[in-house]
């Protein structure tokens, strides 16, 4: 009898104890244990190894790392969802398949959403901070103190209404929210219905009429900067942006140029475009409670993280056993 030689898998980060266990119980697997940022020079190293890499949303597989990869890398099994970090052409190009981690962070990246839904109208972090920066300075109770807006009643317009859209509009009913959305295609009757959900074929149209904004579009070549200074302008002085998705779908620099002359009453972000630098001046804007900022953690929990594991595994065992992967990314989707 024949014992089959494990693929050898190149992890780029340090993935949960279980699924690290499991993937050196079933693969050659090099993992990441100090979780340092791997450089390109050794990412370029692991593709010219590896039969199959997994890298995350902090590693940028572009064509040139692809194009140095040797014969034997025929597999990117992505522990992420969005697939904006690595160039899925290039790869198709050259022969290699592309899977991602889709729906197991659909309700986390949701929830985190609402939260700063809630956040950012209800002055949640300055709140917070009160009581935590300047300790024993709170006078009590006033009328008038820190007064925030109301959430119920209002409109939120979802740009991007896939698996997450839906999740976040689902939550944002529940909390009195009439929901909105604009997407490339129209989601199905059933959906609309429970949802009481209105279509906008035309998003400069919705965001000039919504309370709340929610990105929840992947980063595309389509969608970048689709939030720009111009459509911006067409938001009312009392809205409200939220994007847990990418931070390239917002012109950051107009984002910023707005709330800073009112023109939007403030934003919840959990990415940015240069990631993970963040702008000084959002972070100015935060300590002035115009804006509430997440450090990249909407999908940021125990659960999910096996469960994106659980899916790598999955897919890296079903392409070496010769079928096609579940969760295969086509280019151009
Ligand atoms: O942002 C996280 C992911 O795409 O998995």
């Amino acid at each position: 009898m024949t014992t089959k030689k494990k693929p050898k898998v190149y992890i780029t980060r340090k993935l949960p104890d279980a699924v690290e266990t499991r993937m050196r119980e079933l693969f050659d697997a090099e993992l990441n244990i100090d979780d340092a940022p791997r450089s390109k020079a050794e990412l370029i190293a692991a593709v010219q190894n590896a039969d199959v890499l997994v890298p995350t949303v902090t590693d940028r597989i572009d064509a040139t790392v692809i194009e140095e990869a040797g014969p034997q890398l025929k597999l990117i099994a992505s522990f992420s969802n969005g697939t904006d970090h690595i160039d899925v052409e290039a790869a198709a190009r050259k022969g290699i398949t592309v899977t991602n981690t889709p729906n197991v962070l659909t309700e986390d990246t949701a929830d985190m959403t609402m939260a700063l839904i809630l956040a950012v109208p209800r002055r949640l972090g300055e709140g917070a901070r009160v009581l935590t920066d300047q300790p024993g300075e709170w006078a009590g109770w006033s009328p008038t103190w820190m007064l925030g807006r109301r959430i119920h009643g209002k409109r939120i317009g979802i740009v991007g209404m896939g698996r997450i859209g839906t999740a976040v509009a689902r939550r944002a009913k529940a909390f009195g929210l009439s929901i909105h959305y604009h997407n490339r295609k129209r989601v199905n009757p059933a959906t609309e219905d429970e949802l009481e959900a209105t279509y906008w074929e035309s998003l400069d149209q919705m965001l000039a009429r919504v309370d709340i904004v929610s990105i929840n579009c992947p980063s595309t070549p389509a969608t970048f900067h689709l939030l720009s200074a111009r459509r911006l302008a067409l938001l009312q002085p009392t809205a409200y942006l939220v994007n847990t998705a990418r931070g390239d779908v917002i012109d950051e620099a107009a984002l910023i140029k707005s709330l800073r002359e009112g023109k939007l009453a403030g934003a919840g972000l959990d990415v940015f475009e240069n990631e993970p630098a963040v702008n000084p001046k959002l972070v100015k804007l935060a300590n002035e409670g115009k804006v509430v900022l997440l450090p990249h953690m909407s999908s940021a929990t125990i659960e999910g993280r096996i469960d994106m594991g659980d899916k790598v595994i999955i897919n890296i065992r079903t392409f070496i056993d010769g079928h096609r992967p579940p969760n295969r990314v086509l280019p151009g989707r």
